[in-house]
């Protein structure tokens, strides 16, 4: 019998009862035998929820207060020294390590997080040195599968593989020259036979061990340690199911193939092509084949027939009780259910599936597999079948004027009329000094601002009360970067509940939830808008700010925008166009947005693209291609404004070393970038790769309340104009300032501006 499997489900609730839960104990409202009992609810709500949808291997082990791979580091005693010998207990180590912990004498900073692949979650990366001393300090999976098991709920526990765990962890600060964190396998092992053993005795069936990095060209070389560790660890452990997830396994297949576990999971959504090469590698084994049909990553529906024939070929090739349906990732990435939308209409409503949606999918699939012919099933394909027909019909009569438009573009749009040169001379006419001053955009979003929107929503105040508060808002902050002394000024953003949401709900083409939040990391969650349809402009989105503010100030302001690539990054994509298409309509949007800016006296505009380096494909044999569509979508986006206006774009949230000669494409006039936590890094990839436009690389890190010194910020801008042309530097944080509060961004921005000063007179 094909059986039906969930790898993972989010662990949010289905009202952020984690969420409120979890803050509610940081600020001492909530006991932790509290915070352990609202867990509770929310795990047995959850595997409750899973098998009345009928799924036959429901997942434990999965469920975090705060993030899964920081789970197995407490579980493996993977703790950093700077965390030990305060006294706390387990929950409070955790949550330190996961986000920092000042208080009564204890003053540690959160350990790094990374993103979780080419996902917006992120996990917290462990430090492992030498000198780590591996323990099976608990058994958090265990711990779940008992939990469920005392309510009556056989799971299949979930465990992060001991080679993904290792490949995905760092050097600690400790660490000898050179360490690599795989070369603690040997004395990691034992904790995982420890672990798993424990789970065979306590009775589980079988185990999924994700092994997600084998989706990665990083595991070519672990093939032996990859034999060697299973065939330890089956003596063991229940039957292991190793699950891959987010791509395609390539080459590894041939070596995962050949692993002596009990199964091996497939992501067929993301890379549906790799099933036949699969089957046939698998078929003269004794695997089992899970096929992850069902999307953990986006909330379209499933087709289920297609599902059904693609997984029909696993089932004809090796029979039906060594085949899986499943989803393709764990569900963590999607929202919990569709029964808290109520503002869909119900033709968008039928064109998704949130994850308890999904759980009722992978069982419906199965029994379609094993030739059910019960009723229901029958009902619920055929149902399936009309929503799907629905859906294309509404594909097929989308915007036609946007097709059109998009199949019109030619190289000509994607360029400046000038080189960067010409352009510069010609932007002399902003008036900038040497080093030149500014921020990247937000000011504090301070409780009075998101107050003001929440009675707006609620109908407490008008329209117009509200655009009055705004610009009050926004004299506010022109008047504030006026007595600091910055030279390129901006509005500030208030007006803006998210630099993405802000134009999805301006633009045609998106539907928003209300109640569709994922994780990111920890207890912050996003609710990512969904592109439905083709995308365009009505009118002008932010026109009306920049102009206001610019008529308050004889400074050049910046205006403000967020690029294409990260408003399709930070949204559930369409599936029935490729990103490449979405990213050219919004392009073309904002494309209309600029030029709209330039007309009314914006002279330096802004494009944000933090999140292009997250959107890079995982192989490296495809980055090329997103490089050229991503690159050229900002160009499309930027090129069409005269010489004498400036460009900017900004990047945060990664390391752009890697893909430093496509910021160099970009060709924006002036770029920010994070740079403070890595300095060094950053500048050595200009060293290598040279950069000719104006840089901002950010002087101090406005994730921290903490106020630069000034001499700090000097050096810096010192060491930057060891490799920098001083003609080209601009002088900026590293990102928005709207997590900050007044106090501390008035005082940075002072220092700011102290150390642009020195350096006009020190470089004069
Ligand atoms: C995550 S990048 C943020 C850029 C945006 N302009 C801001 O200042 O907030
Ligand atoms: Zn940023």
């Amino acid at each position: 019998m094909v059986k039906s499997s969930v790898l993972g489900f989010p662990r949010i609730g289905a009202n952020r009862e984690v969420k409120k839960a979890v803050e509610a104990y940081w600020a001492g409202k909530l006991t932790a035998e509290e915070l352990t009992k609202a867990a509770a609810d929310v795990k047995k709500a959850s595997w409750t929820a899973i098998k009345e949808r009928g799924v036959d291997l429901i997942p434990s082990g999965d469920f975090t207060l705060y993030d899964h791979v920081l789970e197995h580091s407490l579980s493996f005693n993977v703790i950093p020294p700077r965390y030990q010998g305060h006294n706390l207990s387990d929950l409070d180590v955790f949550f330190a390590m996961g986000r920092g912990r000042q208080a009564a004498g204890v003053d540690v900073p959160a350990s790094e997080m990374k993103k979780w692949f080419d996902s917006n979650y992120h996990f917290v990366v462990p430090e492992v040195s030498e000198e780590t001393d591996f323990k099976l300090r608990r058994n958090h999976v265990l711990e779940q599968y008992n939990e469920a098991k005392a309510l009556g709920i056989e799971t299949r526990p979930v465990v992060l593989g001991p080679i993904s765990y290792l490949v995905l962890s760092k050097a600690a600060k400790g660490a000898k020259a050179g360490f690599e964190p795989i070369s603690a396998l040997p004395k990691l092992l034992p904790v995982y036979t420890e672990l798993l053993a424990q789970l065979k005795a306590a009775g589980a069936q079988s185990v999924q061990v994700d092994e997600p990095i084998l989706v990665l060209d990083a595991a070519a070389a672990r093939a032996a340690e990859y034999a060697s560790t299973y065939a330890a660890l089956v003596k063991v452990a229940p039957p292991i199911v190793i699950a891959t997830y987010f791509g395609r396994l390539d080459s590894n297949l041939e070596f995962a193939a050949k692993l002596p576990v009990a199964g091996l999971h497939i992501d067929l959504d993301r890379a549906p092509e790799q099933l036949d090469a699969t089957i046939a590698a698998v078929k003269s084994t004794s695997l089992v084949l899970s096929l992850g049909l069902v999307s953990g990553r986006n909330i379209w529906k499933t087709d289920l027939t297609a599902a059904a024939t693609l997984a029909g070929k696993a089932v004809q090739a090796l029979g039906s009780d060594r085949v899986i349906a499943a989803t393709s990732s764990s569900l963590l990435h999607t929202p919990v259910t569709l029964a808290s939308e109520k503002k869909l209409t119900s033709e968008q409503r039928d064109w998704f599936s949130f994850a308890l949606e999904k759980c009722a999918e992978v069982a419906t699939l199965a029994s379609v597999l094993n030739g059910s012919q019960d009723a229901k099933v029958t009902a619920a394909l055929e149902e399936n079948k009309t929503s799907i027909a629905k859906r294309r019909e509404f594909e097929r009569t989308s915007d036609d004027a946007v097709r059109k438009r998009v199949a019109a573009i030619t190289p000509e749009d994607l360029k400046r009329k000038n080189p960067f040169e010409i352009r510069r001379k010609a932007q002399e006419k902003l008036n900038l000094p040497k080093f030149p001053t500014t921020t990247i955009g937000s000011f504090p979003q301070t409780k009075e601002i998101r107050q003001a929107r929440a009675k707006l929503t609620k109908g407490e105040i008008t329209e117009a009360e509200y655009d009055e508060f705004i610009k009050k808002e926004i004299e506010l902050v022109v008047r504030f970067q006026e007595k600091v002394g910055l030279d390129l000024l901006v509005h500030g953003e208030p007006e803006r509940n998210d630099m993405v949401q802000y134009f999805g709900e301006r633009f045609n083409g998106f539907v928003f939830t209300q109640n569709g939040w994922v994780q990111s990391y920890g207890s912050r969650y996003v609710r990512p808008p969904i592109i439905v349809s083709d995308v365009s402009r009505p009118g002008p989105v932010t026109v009306q700010w920049s102009s206001y503010a610019q008529s308050l100030t004889s400074k050049p302001m910046k205006g403000m925008l967020t690029g294409p690539v990260t408003i399709l990054n930070w949204s559930f994509p369409r599936v029935d166009v490729s990103r490449k298409t979405q990213s050219q309509q919004l392009a073309l949007a904002l494309r209309d947005e600029v030029i709209d800016l330039e007309k009314a006296g914006i002279f330096a505009i802004q494009v944000d693209e933090p999140a292009i380096r997250e959107g890079l494909p995982l192989r490296r044999v495809d980055w090329d291609d997103y490089l050229t569509w991503a690159v050229d979508s900002f160009r499309l986006s930027t090129a069409g404004v005269e010489d004498s206006t400036q460009t900017h774009s900004h990047f945060c949230y990664s390391d752009f070393n890697d893909i430093f000669p496509s910021i160099q494409r970009l060709d924006a006039d002036v770029i920010s970038i994070e740079a403070s936590k890595s300095d060094m890094k950053l500048l050595s990839a200009f060293q290598q790769y040279g950069y000719s436009n104006s840089i901002g690389p950010g002087v101090y890190d406005i994730h921290s309340p903490r106020v630069p010194g000034d001499q700090e910020i000097k050096d810096r801008v010192a060491a930057m104009l060891e490799l920098l042309s001083p003609d080209l530097l601009f002088i900026n944080p590293d990102c928005g300032l709207k997590t900050r509060g007044w106090k501390e961004t008035e005082a940075s921005l002072e220092n700011v501006v102290a150390a642009a000063k020195w350096a006009r007179a020190t470089y004069a």
